[in-house]
């Protein structure tokens, strides 16, 4: 599995989605996307390199509320382990202002509570004024999923950037499990919201409407977005162990997305999601507690900035969720945010260590955009102040995000922006290596045909099957007419009445007819061909051979006429000759009858002469009557 093997190139459709609509509330077409994130990419980069976004808290031991996988297999594979920090002076690193931060709070530390030492380090980069509004907002009701986390004794923190989500060997029965359990929560007790799909529709802001609402499409699209988007990381740092490297495996890829263009869309889907989301935040960014940290604020903002600048409010239209204010619809709203929540719940379950950590940070991402797109104003309304800020706890939705959640926020945004910028650049290896296979596939027929002519190397061995073949083809055309030919004349002969006797005669004559080998090409003939070497088909040989096959039935035929011809003077000269014969034979049987005739005539000569009657004589009148030959 190691190098990527040839595939078998059938154009998928992740090279022609560029112009498709991404829909179900994102307007957007799959290349104005890519575009936004090329622009956005550096600076997302930048971002999440920064401390505040690099260290996160979690609780790697909580049991699977959901099976008891106490006795299931851990992964036990080097990728899958989680290096935790274990001693925050281990960090020495941190930029100037942290490093005094933490000096100062340290130095508080005995006094202050009972707080352990990475707790204070970590809260520190939150900023001190922070805390109080941290720890009082674990009430809070609006969560997509647990944010408590950050609080638990068990929580240790890790570095993400020395922990990549990428290849890690899981897989099998386990993961299966646990995916088949989320796609499981894609079941609502309201399955239709035909109101809300009517509305949708008069704003025409939808052009796929099936048996699903849309609230459940979107949560059907989220988690195998993020499916996908895993497969594609897992593809993209897929482990060679033969080049013992880190690299890209294409036909992985394509096997887990790139040949499902739902998958492909489903990842576009939460780009906007998340692109929405933060979009919503940058507007309320004032009531962020990003405290002590002006240069994470500039850079959150710098990102907003170009979002908004070059991304359009269609993005997505979170505002088509939801919609009725009705029982129904809050329900409906209370049943996909404990759905979501117990799919957080589900990455308790999974048995790699670093599949649980992303699975964790993704889901708390999408939990926590999805938070700031439900439970906020529309862009619409906030642009143009048209909501009522009683409506709205901003203050609660925004003041109290937890650290935790803005840093799998930031860091769900980057994981699905790498996965777009992953797609675009396995799309380009796609292409180099259909490039590459087309080419190889050319020269390699057009080596095997000029090596053929040219030295009849064994390479060639399908061109010269062909060539066979179309002279068999050839020669079989030919014996099947002068056959036909003959056999009419042997018929007009009447030589024999019926064909069984005629065949003996045609089985000889095929003997003679020359039947496999190929009569050279002539000189033209032979460049004519090479020079139509690169194009060579089947067909276009059979074109070529058509002159050597008019010319060679010529030859046969001549070669009939003349044994014809010769045949028939044969037959003269045997009539003369049997004639001769025949005359010869007569003469040798007429001889004693024609040799008594003459004694007679003799003897009676001389006995007219003996008894006197001379006159009796007429020599002409028996020579006539003798000597005519009556054959
Ligand atoms: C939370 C989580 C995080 C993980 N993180 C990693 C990681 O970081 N690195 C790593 O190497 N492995 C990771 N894995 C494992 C990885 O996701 C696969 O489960 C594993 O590689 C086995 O893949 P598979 O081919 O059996 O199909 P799976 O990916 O397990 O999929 C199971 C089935 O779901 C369907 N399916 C697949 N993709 C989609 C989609 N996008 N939308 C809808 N349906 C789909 C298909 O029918 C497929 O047969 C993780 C698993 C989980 C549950």
């Amino acid at each position: 599995q190691g190098s990527t093997p040839a595939l078998g190139f059938t154009k998928p459709d992740f090279c022609s989605l560029d112009s498709k609509i991404i829909d179900d509330g994102c307007d957007l077409t799959f290349d104005s996307i890519n575009q936004i994130n090329s622009l956005i990419r550096p600076y997302l980069i930048d971002l999440i390199e920064q401390d505040y976004f690099k260290y996160f808290k979690i609780d790697l031991s909580k049991n699977c509320p959901f099976w008891d996988n106490e006795n299931d297999k851990k992964c036990a594979s080097q990728n899958c382990v989680v290096d935790i920090i274990e001693d925050i002076n281990e960090i020495s690193n941190l930029p100037f202002y942290l490093k005094n931060e933490l000096i100062t709070n340290l130095s508080k530390l005995d006094s202050k509570n009972n707080l352990n030492q990475e707790d204070q380090f970590l809260d520190k980069l939150i900023g001190e004024d922070c805390q109080k509004k941290k720890y009082d907002s674990y009430l809070f009701s609006k969560d997509y999923c647990d944010t408590n986390e950050e609080s638990s004794l068990n929580s240790v923190y890790v570095n993400l950037q020395d922990n990549p989500e990428r290849f890690s060997g899981y897989g099998g029965p386990q993961s299966n499990q646990i995916w088949t359990s989320i796609y499981l929560e894609n079941c609502f007790t309201k399955e239709v919201s035909s109101e809300n799909e009517h509305l949708a529709n008069n704003l025409n802001f939808m052009s796929r409407i099936d048996d699903q609402c849309l609230e459940k499409r979107v949560f059907y699209r989220i988690i195998s977005g993020l499916h996908a988007s895993i497969a594609t990381h897992l593809s993209n740092e897929y482990y060679n162990p033969l080049a013992q490297n880190w690299e890209p495996n294409l036909q992985l890829f394509m096997q887990r997305v790139g040949y499902f263009p739902d998958r492909l869309s489903n990842i576009y889907f939460n780009y906007a999601l998340i692109v929405k989301s933060i979009l919503k935040l940058s507007k309320f960014s004032d009531h962020l507690n990003i405290c002590n940290s002006k240069v994470i604020q500039d850079k959150i903002n710098k990102i907003a900035d170009l979002l908004t600048n070059n991304s359009s409010i269609d993005i997505f239209h979170e505002q088509l969720l939801f919609l009725e204010d009705s029982y129904e619809s809050i329900y409906l709203k209370q049943e996909f945010k404990s759905k979501f929540r117990n799919i957080t719940e589900i990455m308790d379950c999974v048995g790699c260590e670093r599949c649980k950590m992303w699975g964790k940070i993704q889901t708390l991402g999408y939990g926590t955009a999805l938070k700031l797109l439900f439970e906020l104003p529309s862009l619409n309304d906030i642009d143009n102040n048209n909501y009522n800020i009683d409506d709205y706890d901003i203050d609660e939705i925004i003041g109290n995000l937890k650290r935790n959640e803005l840093v799998a926020l930031i860091n769900t945004f980057d994981r699905i922006s790498k996965s777009v910028q992953s797609i675009n650049n396995f799309r380009i290896i796609y292409e180099l290596e259909h490039q590459q296979q087309i080419q190889n596939t050319n020269s390699s027929l057009s080596d095997q045909f000029e090596t053929h002519l040219v030295s009849n190397d064994s390479l060639s061995v399908n061109i010269e099957e062909a060539k066979n073949e179309i002279h068999n083809d050839i020669n079989q055309d030919i014996n099947q007419d002068i056959k036909d030919e003959m056999k009419d004349e042997i018929k007009d002969e009447n030589l024999a009445e019926t064909d069984v006797g005629i065949q003996p005669k045609i089985d000889k004559l095929d003997q003679k007819i020359p039947k496999d080998k190929p009569q050279p090409e002539s000189n033209e003939l032979r460049e004519e061909i090479r020079k139509s070497n690169r194009d060579f088909s089947k067909n276009q040989f059979k074109e070529l051979y058509e002159t050597g096959k008019n010319r060679k039935y010529q030859s046969i035929k001549n070669k009939n006429t003349i044994h014809k011809e010769f045949k028939e003077s044969l037959n003269e000269v045997l009539l003369e000759f049997s004639a001769a014969f025949r005359f010869i034979l007569k003469s040798y049987v007429d001889f004693p009858s024609t040799m008594w005739k003459l004694t007679i005539w003799k003897m009676r000569e001389l006995w007219n002469t003996f008894i006197g009657r001379e006159e009796f004589y007429d020599s002409e009148a028996y020579k006539a009557e003798l000597f005519d030959l009556n054959v």
